[in-house]
């Protein structure tokens, strides 16, 4: 059975995904099966090309009747909007082409994230291979960067820790009032975050009952998060951000620190103030939030203290690395894209337990 729609053929937009049986590629499924103006045309995979959609994930029997292709620029331009779900240094080589053809681009990974290819080139080891599109591609945080989405051809998808670190710190540097040379955001996210690959280091007897951090002498996504933080608040900044892997499937939890520079500000009403209207952001006064209670939903939850007299505000920021750190957050950027409400398709609750 196809894509339940009652729009007209021409209300649709014709989607195009590439790397369809990928994590992230398999929730942007998931989220684009029940979006009313969704016409998903073509679905890629070159390991399991000639596949239904339905073999592959039961859980889409009766959404989707499609079958895994070879990635084809040709299919791929008859599409008014493409998303890349791949590994880094894929949609680099075919986004040129599909812009030059007139469909838009969303990349989920890090091709177009960090403004200087000398940047791209040094964490991501490669050369980058269209540095001149790096100024028009739009950072796709809405919160962020509404008004240059809605217009995009091409947009960044950000990385699920960035999401989850900017959110949490750009109301305090935006307001002046914490000091920018000492941030410091302590990250943990579940194994779904390295994707689907078979990697010896995350089988079950690996990760289970233990947990650590890695990547301490630097993550690629320090400079993406460095990047925002001064692009958006306009202040310098000096972080340190340690990622750890911890034994759950989905989610990311992100503590922050820094130092206040303005001891009375009113922090609850700071936040509410940033981030009134948002739909996509929970604030939890006095509360601890957990990744469960953002399981499957497109949400960032957050919490910001002070602790005792410290001078140190303690902000705690969860979200589901596969829903807002990565498809959710596309799809919200497609909807602002094609002038569509942002919140369609995109109302799932969060999973309980
Ligand atoms: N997992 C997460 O939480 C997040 C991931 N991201 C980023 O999103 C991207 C996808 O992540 P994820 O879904 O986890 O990755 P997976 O490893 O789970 O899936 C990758 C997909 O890309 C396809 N693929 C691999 N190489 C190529 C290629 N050269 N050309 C075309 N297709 C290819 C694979 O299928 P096949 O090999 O069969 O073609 C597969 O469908 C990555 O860049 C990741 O860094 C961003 C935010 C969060
Ligand atoms: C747990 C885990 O391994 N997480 C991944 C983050 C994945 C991601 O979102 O990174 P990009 O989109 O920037 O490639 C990592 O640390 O490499």
């Amino acid at each position: 059975m196809p894509v339940q729609s009652t729009n007209s053929a021409s209300d649709l937009i014709r989607i195009g995904i590439v790397g369809g049986t990928g994590y992230t590629g398999a929730e942007l499924l998931r989220i684009l099966a029940r979006h009313p103006r969704a016409a998903i045309s073509v679905i890629t995979s070159r390991s399991e090309s000639g596949l239904s959609v339905a073999e592959l994930f039961p859980h889409l029997r009766g959404h989707i009747d499609l079958r895994f292709t070879e990635p084809d620029s040709g299919a791929l331009a008859d599409c008014d909007l493409v998303f890349f779900a791949t590994p880094n240094g894929t949609a680099m080589r075919s986004a040129p082409e599909l812009l030059e053809r007139g469909v838009r681009v969303i990349d989920l990974a890090a091709d177009f994230r960090l403004r200087d290819p000398a940047v791209w080139e040094h964490w991501y080891g490669m050369p980058h291979h269209c540095p001149e599109l790096l100024a028009e591609a739009v950072y796709g945080l809405p919160e962020l960067n509404r008004a240059a989405v809605r217009t995009a051809r091409l947009v960044a998808n950000p990385g699920c820790y960035p999401t989850a670190v900017t959110l949490g710190f750009l109301p305090l540097l935006e307001a002046r009032a914490i000091d920018p040379s000492w941030l410091v955001a302590d990250a943990k996210s579940g194994a779904s975050g390295a994707g689907r690959k078979v990697t010896t280091g995350l089988l079950m007897a690996e990760i289970g009952e233990s947990f650590k951090a890695y990547s301490v002498t630097g993550h690629r996504h320090a400079p993406e998060i460095a990047q925002n933080l001064m692009q958006f608040s306009g202040v310098e900044v000096n972080l340190t951000f340690v990622p750890h892997l911890v034994p759950m499937i989905r989610g990311i939890e992100a503590t922050l620190y820094a130092r206040l520079a303005d001891p009375a500000v009113d922090l609850e009403r700071l936040y509410a103030e940033r981030y009134a209207g948002e739909a996509f952001i929970d604030l939890m006064p006095g509360g601890h939030p957990d990744t469960r209670s953002v399981r499957g939903a497109n949400l960032c939850r957050i919490a910001v203290a002070r602790q005792g007299d410290t001078g140190v505000v303690v902000v705690q920021s969860v979200i589901d690395n596969l829903v807002k750190g990565a498809a959710g957050q596309a799809v919200q950027n497609m909807n602002l894209m094609f002038g569509l409400d942002e919140s369609m398709g995109l109302e799932s609750l969060a999973l309980l337990p």
